[in-house]
Protein backbone atom coordinates (compact mmCIF):
# COMPACT_ATOMS: atom_id res chain seq x y z
CA UNK A 1 0.00 0.00 0.00
CA UNK A 2 1.17 3.67 -0.49
CA UNK A 3 2.48 5.60 2.41
CA UNK A 4 -0.05 8.35 3.42
CA UNK A 5 0.77 11.89 2.78
CA UNK A 6 2.56 13.52 4.98
CA UNK A 7 2.11 17.31 4.68
CA UNK A 8 4.92 19.09 6.73
CA UNK A 9 4.94 23.09 6.71
CA UNK A 10 8.58 24.22 6.96
CA UNK A 11 8.84 26.86 10.28
CA UNK A 12 12.03 28.65 8.41
CA UNK A 13 9.52 30.41 6.30
CA UNK A 14 7.46 31.40 10.05
CA UNK A 15 7.50 34.63 12.03
CA UNK A 16 10.47 33.60 14.08
CA UNK A 17 9.20 36.45 16.34
CA UNK A 18 6.06 34.42 17.29
CA UNK A 19 7.59 30.77 16.47
CA UNK A 20 5.62 28.90 19.50
CA UNK A 21 2.25 30.18 18.15
CA UNK A 22 2.68 30.00 14.63
CA UNK A 23 3.67 26.58 15.53
CA UNK A 24 0.73 25.30 17.27
CA UNK A 25 -1.49 26.96 14.72
CA UNK A 26 0.00 25.50 11.71
CA UNK A 27 -0.73 21.95 13.28
CA UNK A 28 -4.81 23.18 13.78
CA UNK A 29 -4.46 24.73 10.31
CA UNK A 30 -4.13 20.98 8.94
CA UNK A 31 -0.37 20.42 9.27
CA UNK A 32 0.46 16.66 9.95
CA UNK A 33 4.21 17.63 11.07
CA UNK A 34 6.06 20.44 11.24
CA UNK A 35 9.59 20.38 9.52
CA UNK A 36 12.44 22.25 11.40
CA UNK A 37 15.30 23.20 9.51
CA UNK A 38 18.61 23.04 11.52
CA UNK A 39 21.29 25.00 9.84
CA UNK A 40 24.97 25.15 11.13
CA UNK A 41 26.44 27.96 8.76
CA UNK A 42 29.47 25.42 7.43
CA UNK A 43 27.31 22.52 5.80
CA UNK A 44 25.02 25.25 4.59
CA UNK A 45 25.89 29.18 4.01
CA UNK A 46 22.86 29.72 6.83
CA UNK A 47 22.77 29.62 10.41
CA UNK A 48 19.35 29.00 12.16
CA UNK A 49 18.72 27.47 16.07
CA UNK A 50 19.64 24.84 18.00
CA UNK A 51 17.83 22.66 20.81
CA UNK A 52 16.80 25.60 23.26
CA UNK A 53 14.32 26.83 20.27
CA UNK A 54 13.34 23.30 20.01
CA UNK A 55 12.42 22.75 23.41
CA UNK A 56 10.48 25.82 23.49
CA UNK A 57 8.30 25.46 20.63
CA UNK A 58 8.00 21.68 21.41
CA UNK A 59 6.08 22.69 24.47
CA UNK A 60 3.35 24.30 21.82
CA UNK A 61 2.52 20.97 19.96
CA UNK A 62 1.35 18.12 21.41
CA UNK A 63 3.77 15.11 21.19
CA UNK A 64 2.52 12.27 18.13
CA UNK A 65 0.30 9.83 19.55
CA UNK A 66 2.11 7.16 17.65
CA UNK A 67 5.04 7.14 15.47
CA UNK A 68 4.13 9.75 12.34
CA UNK A 69 1.76 10.72 13.84
CA UNK A 70 0.49 14.58 14.03
CA UNK A 71 2.83 16.86 15.68
CA UNK A 72 6.17 15.15 14.51
CA UNK A 73 8.71 17.66 15.01
CA UNK A 74 10.77 16.30 11.85
CA UNK A 75 14.25 17.92 12.00
CA UNK A 76 16.13 18.20 8.71
CA UNK A 77 20.04 18.14 10.46
CA UNK A 78 21.61 20.65 7.64
CA UNK A 79 24.89 20.30 9.86
CA UNK A 80 28.35 19.09 9.66
CA UNK A 81 28.88 16.62 12.26
CA UNK A 82 25.60 14.92 12.54
CA UNK A 83 25.92 12.56 15.00
CA UNK A 84 27.73 15.04 17.21
CA UNK A 85 23.96 16.58 17.86
CA UNK A 86 21.05 13.20 18.25
CA UNK A 87 21.03 13.07 21.93
CA UNK A 88 20.92 16.75 22.24
CA UNK A 89 17.98 16.95 19.59
CA UNK A 90 16.56 13.43 21.10
CA UNK A 91 16.15 15.90 24.77
CA UNK A 92 15.14 18.70 22.92
CA UNK A 93 11.62 16.68 21.92
CA UNK A 94 13.14 15.90 18.05
CA UNK A 95 10.70 12.84 16.88
CA UNK A 96 12.47 12.21 13.31
CA UNK A 97 15.97 13.10 12.80
CA UNK A 98 16.93 13.59 9.41
CA UNK A 99 20.52 13.72 8.68
CA UNK A 100 22.19 14.37 5.31
CA UNK A 101 24.14 11.35 3.73
CA UNK A 102 26.88 13.83 2.24
CA UNK A 103 27.39 15.25 5.63
CA UNK A 104 28.18 11.86 7.32
CA UNK A 105 30.78 10.52 5.02
CA UNK A 106 32.42 13.34 5.27
CA UNK A 107 31.88 14.23 8.98
CA UNK A 108 35.64 14.57 10.79
CA UNK A 109 36.45 14.22 14.33
CA UNK A 110 34.62 16.76 16.88
CA UNK A 111 33.92 16.86 20.34
CA UNK A 112 30.09 16.23 21.44
CA UNK A 113 28.45 18.04 24.38
CA UNK A 114 28.58 14.53 26.33
CA UNK A 115 32.55 14.91 25.83
CA UNK A 116 32.86 12.04 23.29
CA UNK A 117 34.71 11.90 19.93
CA UNK A 118 32.56 11.83 17.15
CA UNK A 119 34.20 9.66 14.79
CA UNK A 120 33.35 9.45 11.08
CA UNK A 121 30.57 7.42 11.58
CA UNK A 122 28.48 5.55 8.79
CA UNK A 123 25.36 6.91 7.39
CA UNK A 124 24.45 3.33 8.73
CA UNK A 125 25.58 3.33 12.22
CA UNK A 126 24.22 6.91 12.42
CA UNK A 127 20.84 5.66 11.31
CA UNK A 128 21.10 2.44 14.34
CA UNK A 129 22.32 5.39 16.68
CA UNK A 130 19.77 7.73 16.04
CA UNK A 131 16.97 4.55 16.39
CA UNK A 132 19.04 3.58 19.63
CA UNK A 133 18.44 6.96 21.54
CA UNK A 134 14.86 6.31 20.41
CA UNK A 135 14.08 8.95 17.50
CA UNK A 136 12.68 7.98 13.37
CA UNK A 137 15.90 8.07 11.53
CA UNK A 138 15.58 10.21 7.82
CA UNK A 139 18.42 10.31 5.35
CA UNK A 140 18.45 13.25 2.78
CA UNK A 141 20.33 13.70 -0.52
CA UNK A 142 21.66 17.09 -1.84
CA UNK A 143 20.57 17.86 -5.99
CA UNK A 144 23.97 16.90 -6.56
CA UNK A 145 23.94 13.07 -5.16
CA UNK A 146 22.33 9.98 -7.02
CA UNK A 147 19.56 7.99 -5.44
CA UNK A 148 21.26 4.90 -5.75
CA UNK A 149 23.70 5.92 -2.45
CA UNK A 150 20.40 5.11 -0.49
CA UNK A 151 19.64 1.60 -1.72
CA UNK A 152 22.19 -0.39 0.12
CA UNK A 153 20.80 0.98 3.31
CA UNK A 154 16.79 0.95 2.34
CA UNK A 155 17.21 -3.00 1.68
CA UNK A 156 19.68 -3.23 4.83
CA UNK A 157 17.87 -6.41 6.62
CA UNK A 158 18.34 -5.30 10.21
CA UNK A 159 15.51 -2.78 10.65
CA UNK A 160 17.57 -0.63 12.96
CA UNK A 161 19.93 0.09 9.76
CA UNK A 162 16.83 1.21 7.50
CA UNK A 163 15.92 5.00 7.31
CA UNK A 164 12.06 5.33 8.64
CA UNK A 165 12.42 7.83 5.14
CA UNK A 166 14.29 9.35 2.70
CA UNK A 167 14.35 13.06 1.68
CA UNK A 168 14.75 14.00 -1.59
CA UNK A 169 16.29 18.20 -1.60
CA UNK A 170 14.14 19.65 -4.50
CA UNK A 171 16.46 22.82 -4.33
CA UNK A 172 20.03 23.15 -2.63
CA UNK A 173 19.53 23.49 1.02
CA UNK A 174 20.42 26.62 2.93
CA UNK A 175 17.10 29.12 1.91
CA UNK A 176 13.68 29.16 1.78
CA UNK A 177 11.97 30.80 -1.46
CA UNK A 178 13.96 29.33 -3.71
CA UNK A 179 13.24 27.92 -7.42
CA UNK A 180 11.58 24.52 -7.40
CA UNK A 181 13.98 21.86 -9.11
CA UNK A 182 12.33 19.48 -11.38
CA UNK A 183 15.58 18.39 -12.28
CA UNK A 184 15.31 16.35 -8.85
CA UNK A 185 12.13 14.57 -9.71
CA UNK A 186 13.44 11.28 -11.57
CA UNK A 187 15.37 10.33 -8.38
CA UNK A 188 11.98 10.14 -6.62
CA UNK A 189 10.51 8.46 -9.27
CA UNK A 190 13.36 5.68 -9.03
CA UNK A 191 12.78 5.62 -5.51
CA UNK A 192 9.20 5.13 -6.12
CA UNK A 193 9.50 2.53 -8.19
CA UNK A 194 11.81 0.33 -6.29
CA UNK A 195 10.37 0.69 -2.45
CA UNK A 196 6.38 1.08 -3.34
CA UNK A 197 6.13 1.80 0.67
CA UNK A 198 8.96 4.31 1.37
CA UNK A 199 8.49 7.54 2.81
CA UNK A 200 9.79 9.90 0.40
CA UNK A 201 9.93 13.61 1.20
CA UNK A 202 10.68 15.95 -1.19
CA UNK A 203 11.79 19.85 0.42
CA UNK A 204 11.79 23.28 -2.01
CA UNK A 205 9.95 25.27 -3.88
CA UNK A 206 6.97 22.89 -3.12
CA UNK A 207 3.46 24.68 -3.22
CA UNK A 208 0.61 24.65 -5.46
CA UNK A 209 1.88 25.30 -8.48
CA UNK A 210 4.48 22.71 -8.04
CA UNK A 211 3.16 19.82 -6.29
CA UNK A 212 1.56 17.53 -9.05
CA UNK A 213 4.86 17.33 -10.02
CA UNK A 214 6.41 15.99 -6.91
CA UNK A 215 2.83 14.06 -6.31
CA UNK A 216 3.04 12.13 -9.81
CA UNK A 217 6.95 10.87 -9.05
CA UNK A 218 5.53 9.17 -5.98
CA UNK A 219 6.25 12.01 -2.75
CA UNK A 220 4.03 11.39 0.45
CA UNK A 221 5.93 13.24 2.48
CA UNK A 222 5.53 17.56 1.56
CA UNK A 223 7.16 20.17 3.04
CA UNK A 224 6.45 23.43 2.18
CA UNK A 225 7.56 27.19 3.82
CA UNK A 226 6.54 29.75 2.19
CA UNK A 227 3.47 28.36 0.28
CA UNK A 228 2.27 28.03 3.57
CA UNK A 229 3.21 30.87 5.48
CA UNK A 230 3.26 33.20 3.22
CA UNK A 231 -0.67 32.19 2.13
CA UNK A 232 -3.30 33.89 3.18
CA UNK A 233 -5.38 30.65 4.12
CA UNK A 234 -2.14 28.66 5.37
CA UNK A 235 -5.32 25.53 5.94
CA UNK A 236 -6.21 25.54 2.14
CA UNK A 237 -2.91 25.18 1.03
CA UNK A 238 -2.35 22.80 3.06
CA UNK A 239 -5.38 20.80 1.77
CA UNK A 240 -4.07 21.44 -1.76
CA UNK A 241 -0.88 19.59 -1.48
CA UNK A 242 -2.35 16.48 0.60
CA UNK A 243 -5.25 16.40 -1.93
CA UNK A 244 -2.76 16.33 -4.65
CA UNK A 245 -0.73 13.16 -2.89
CA UNK A 246 -4.07 11.30 -2.06
CA UNK A 247 -5.36 11.68 -5.59
CA UNK A 248 -1.91 10.25 -6.79
CA UNK A 249 -1.62 7.35 -4.27
CA UNK A 250 -5.18 6.05 -5.39
CA UNK A 251 -3.43 5.80 -8.41
CA UNK A 252 -1.04 3.55 -7.49
O1 LIG B 1 15.46 22.96 3.96
C1 LIG B 1 14.99 23.91 3.40
C2 LIG B 1 15.87 24.90 2.77
O2 LIG B 1 17.17 24.48 2.96
C3 LIG B 1 13.54 24.03 3.28
O3 LIG B 1 12.87 23.32 4.30
C4 LIG B 1 12.93 25.37 3.06
O4 LIG B 1 12.59 25.98 4.26
C5 LIG B 1 11.70 25.21 2.21
O5 LIG B 1 11.18 26.45 1.94
P1 LIG B 1 10.28 26.73 0.66
O6 LIG B 1 11.11 26.43 -0.54
O7 LIG B 1 9.12 25.80 0.76
O8 LIG B 1 9.92 28.16 0.80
Amino acid sequence: MAPKAIIAPSILSADFADLGAACSRTIKQGADWLHVDIMDGHFVPNLTFGPPVVVKIRSHVEKPAESFGKGTFDCHMMIAEPKKWVKEFKKAGCDLYCFHYEAAINSSAAESPEGKSDEKTSPRELIRYIHDQGMLAGIAIKPATPANVLFDLIESEDPKEKPDMVLVMTVEPGFGGQQFMASELPKVEELRKRYPDLNIEVDGGLGPGTIDQAADAGANVIVAGSAVFGAKDPSEVISLLREAVEKRSGKL
